[in-house]
């Protein structure tokens, strides 16, 4: 969708800003550029909607060279969001949101419907912040208005300068995960500029790791950090990166542990009999449509005078969905102080599927590794030229 090929660009005073980079971000794809102050990322974004010219090198965009084509027209198919919103001061929030549909000529009632859906997508009442001027909001909000903006007219590319670089950081994490829920419904191809390696890989779907001018690794979030491509890169996504790889690392099925499961009804003597089978001191209690109750200790029933396993059961809270990140899954062990949790359907609500334990968990988080550097190699761009360039 959005292909550099070969692409540099020297300011007037000779500052190599970008330095022949080659890349596609694919339909729908989401890749954060991040990399520390002045490594050319704000210059590769603008490169895109034709704010500043390659010297070498062209960009296409659907195919099409985007140097030849008017650079208007280019702009209107591309929302940019920035960190300075640069809403209009005297316009309403509504009248702000609907600015490119009014410049592309709509009539003022669609442009109007179609800015208040948008503030809608981004979590604004129209009904209540649509009236209101951009001093009149905080500064949250104002960032969530310059997203429906940059996404009233439906453009199928979105450039984001450090959109969300000047709030608060609880606020500013509400924005990413509002943010990442609205991707998830429009899909659109996104440029991400950041220099948080944080933000980066809890948004990119790949994310490209500048250092001077060149992009040193571009992966998925989870290979940047389990196996970063050089020095560079392996410093600047720190050391601590394996703590951050819990977080973009989800639970699978196959890292799950299957302990000895026993229902409500069992007889006591029948659960010894399948905890003993398995050389176990506890199973997991389900009911009757095999949905998590807890679990039972074999030494809370090997004394027991008969009755079923509901009178010795206990309750289990730390469960997860599968799909929920190995973070997730570390913090509601601490949180429950639980040696293990159960892993359930996220589908079919409560249906029991496995545990994880913290030697699964580590399993998993190694397992993920190997599986998303091969998922990389197939997901090189075709033409083997056209690799980021590692320095
Ligand atoms: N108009 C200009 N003339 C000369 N040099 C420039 C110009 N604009 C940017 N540069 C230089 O180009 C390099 C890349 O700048 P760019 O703004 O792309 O970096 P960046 O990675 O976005 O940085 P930041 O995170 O600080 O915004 C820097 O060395 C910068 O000083």
């Amino acid at each position: 969708m959005i292909r550099f090929e070969h692409v540099t660009k020297r300011y007037a005073d000779g500052t190599t800003a970008v330095d022949d980079l080659s890349f596609e971000v694919a339909e729908g794809e989401l890749v954060t550029l991040v990399g520390p102050s002045g490594c050319g990322k704000t210059t590769t974004m603008k490169m895109v909607n034709r704010l500043i010219e390659p010297t070498e090198g062209r960009i296409l965009l659907d195919g099409a060279d985007i140097a030849e084509t008017d650079p208007v027209a280019l702009r209107r198919r591309i929302g940019y969001v920035i960190q300075q919103v640069g809403l209009f001061p005297h316009r309403t929030v509504l009248d702000n949101t609907a600015t490119v549909p009014h410049l592309l000529g709509w009539q003022r009632k669609k442009a109007r419907d179609r800015a208040a859906e948008l503030l809608e997508l981004v979590g604004l009442d129209p009904a209540v912040h649509g009236g209101r001027y951009p001093d009149q909001l905080s500064g949250g909000q104002r960032q969530r208005v310059g997203v429906a903006r940059a996404l009233a007219a439906d453009p199928p590319v979105l450039l984001m300068d450090e959109p969300f670089g000047a709030v608060d950081p609880v606020v500013r994490e509400r924005l990413q995960n509002e943010f990442l829920r609205l991707q998830s419904q429009v899909r659109k191809t996104v440029l991400f500029v950041t220099h948080d390696i944080e933000e980066a890989v809890r948004l990119g779907d790949r994310i490209a790791v500048y250092g001077n001018g060149r992009i040193e690794q571009l992966d998925a979030p989870s290979v940047v950090l389990g196996a970063p491509a050089t020095p560079y890169v392996a410093d600047f996504v720190g050391a601590d990166r394996g703590l951050k790889r819990l977080s973009v690392t989800p639970i699978e099925r196959d890292d799950l542990e299957q302990p000895p499961v026993v229902h409500l009804d069992d007889l006591v003597e029948a659960a010894l009999s399948v905890l003993a089978g398995e050389n176990a001191d506890w199973a997991v209690v389900l009911d009757d449509g095999d949905k998590l109750h807890g679990w039972v200790a074999a030494d809370s029933i090997v004394h027991a005078n008969g009755g079923t396993v509901r009178d010795h059961a206990r309750r289990m809270e730390a469960w997860l969905p599968v799909g929920a990140s190995l973070k997730q899954a570390f913090s509601t062990m601490l949180q429950h102080d639980a040696g293990w949790i159960a892993v359930l359907d996220g589908d079919r609500r409560d249906h029991f599927l496995g545990v994880l334990t913290p030697t699964s968990l580590h399993g998993a988080l190694r397992r993920s590794v190997g599986d998303d550097a091969r998922r990389a190699d197939r997901t090189e761009p075709p033409g083997g030229d056209l690799r980021a360039t590692a320095s």
